[in-house]
């Protein structure tokens, strides 16, 4: 597969995060990446790695075979619509990482121009993403290209674009909520005795540890669980209280207000 040139449109969080994942993996060649941004001191490592960086969203644009729109919602469409004029559908491919803007709406601003939509998280910068991807128009060839290129980034799932909003939720979101469990652990590892640092590793690779015994091996969590709850033991006892104080609740009620907010808004 030949390499084609990338411009990452919005140069934030999640978009510098796919250009340094496209760095990491050798996807890309630093000199076939641009970013844009308008305020570009913040892409300084970017830059300094190779990767071109820009204000100008019609040079990258046209100079470009794959666009990766990391705008954020409430300026995508007016962005696209101004820079309608540069794209290409013969020559292009674009993929859209916006949260909760439709393959219909953005295909409608861009006519022409099939919309692939893409949801990974910040892991991306570190090939560890999971990227759920939907598309409507695109061609076979056309996915195979996008699915190759983030199964470099991490792994990928084609999924149905109604179930969008629930990926950024599970895996977009999934992030902070994954770290936010993990602080939780340091800070009660340090009530128990553990300096930061030590508690900080310990709680993040036993996370890691937790995920790959379910990615490997393929095994229902509570399958898991049940090797290490020990009757009358210390962690069904810790495992209960959590849940008594409204644990696995408190995050099904958080997943599912993230999701309300995205489709209410
Ligand atoms: N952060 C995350 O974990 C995830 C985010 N997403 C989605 O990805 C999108 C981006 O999110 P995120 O990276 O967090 O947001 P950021 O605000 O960090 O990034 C958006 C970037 O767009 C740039 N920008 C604004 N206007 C323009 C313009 N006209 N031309 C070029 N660049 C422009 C902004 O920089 P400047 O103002 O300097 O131009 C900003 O850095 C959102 O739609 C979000 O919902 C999806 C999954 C995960
Ligand atoms: O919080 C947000 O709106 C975005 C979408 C997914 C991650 N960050």
């Amino acid at each position: 597969m030949s390499a084609k040139k990338i411009a990452i449109i919005g140069g934030g969080n999640l978009g510098s995060a796919i250009a340094q994942g496209l760095l990491k993996s050798g996807f890309s060649k630093a000199g076939d990446i641009t970013v844009t941004k308008r305020n570009t001191s913040t892409l300084k490592e970017l830059r300094e790695a190779g990767v071109r960086i820009e204000t100008d969203n019609d040079i990258a644009i046209r100079e470009a075979e794959i666009i990766v729109v990391a705008l954020k919602p409430y300026n995508v469409r007016e962005v696209l619509q101004e820079f309608r004029g540069s794209f290409d559908p013969a020559k292009h491919i674009l993929i859209s990482v916006v949260t909760g803007v439709s393959i219909d709406d953005l295909e409608h601003v861009v006519p022409g121009m099939p919309v692939v939509r893409a949801m990974p998280n910040t892991a991306i910068a570190i090939q560890e993403s999971i990227t759920c991807i939907a598309h409507k128009h695109a061609t076979e060839e056309q996915i195979r290209y996008i699915k190759t290129m983030f199964d470099q980034l991490g792994a990928t799932v084609s999924i149905d674009e109604k179930l969008m909003d629930a990926a950024t939720v599970l895996g977009a979101c999934g992030i902070a909520y994954a770290l936010r469990y993990i602080r939780a652990n340091i800070q009660g590892g340090i009530e128990i005795g553990f300096d930061v640092r030590t508690a900080s590793l310990i709680a993040a690779q036993t996370v890691k540890g937790a995920a790959e015994l379910l990615i490997r091996e393929n095994r229902h969590p509570e399958e898991e669980i049940d090797k290490v709850t020990t009757p009358k033991g210390c962690t069904i006892a810790g495992l209960n209280e959590m849940e008594h104080q409204g644990f696995s609740s408190s995050l099904i009620k958080g997943i599912t207000a993230s999701y309300n907010k995205i489709v209410k808004d």
